[in-house]
């Protein structure tokens, strides 16, 4: 069972009018999971007319550096249009036979979290870690509604609370 059929999404304000960007960083390691993971990901920014740009990385594991070098390279800010107000981060690992899964799934998730905090960037994860390619697409399929959709909405809900604080994601 998909958990999206546990657990109804709860209503809550995402988007308040402001438009800065979002950088979706994306590992198309597996390729068709990460494609409809992007679907879902663009449906729900474009329905909030939120603009973004992509940048593919070969894996996992890359996602938190390139979030780590654009926040080095000073392509994040609280309310500055000509910088990211948020991130979203798209990939899949699926386990396989050595401990090389761990390795990819805590760094990557240990990595964007820290980061995420540390620098206070709204941050949506839509990383999946599964045991096979078929749990990965039950998730990521259903356009705005998959794991995407998920991953846009949170880093959408981030900003919005950034603005209602009065926070500075630089
Ligand atoms: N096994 C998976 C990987 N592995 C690759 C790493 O993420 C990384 O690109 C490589 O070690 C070079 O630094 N990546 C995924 O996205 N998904 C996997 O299942
Ligand atoms: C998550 C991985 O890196 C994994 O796909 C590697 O597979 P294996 O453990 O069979 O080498």
């Amino acid at each position: 069972m998909k958990k999206d059929d546990q657990h109804p999404r709860v209503e809550m304000q995402l988007h308040s009018g402001a438009s800065q960007r979002v950088l979706i960083i994306e590992a198309p390691y597996y390729t068709a999971v990460t494609n409809a993971l992007i679907e879902g990901a663009t449906a729900v920014l474009d329905a909030h007319g939120v603009p973004y740009d992509r940048i593919p990385v070969p894996g996992a594991l890359e996602i938190p550096q390139v979030l780590a070098k654009a926040l080095d390279a000073g392509l994040f800010g609280d309310d500055d249009p000509g910088r990211y107000g948020g991130a979203i981060a798209l990939g899949c690992v699926i386990r396989g036979e050595t401990s090389h899964y761990d390795i990819v799934v805590n760094n990557t998730n240990h990595w964007l979290m820290e980061t995420a905090i540390r620098y206070s960037i709204p941050l949506g994860n839509g990383v999946l870690t599964v045991d096979t390619e078929a749990q990965a697409l039950a998730r990521a399929e259903g356009g705005a509604n998959g794991k995407g959709g998920d991953a846009a909405r949170a880093c959408l809900r981030l900003m919005h609370l950034e603005r209602q604080f009065g926070g500075d994601a630089s």
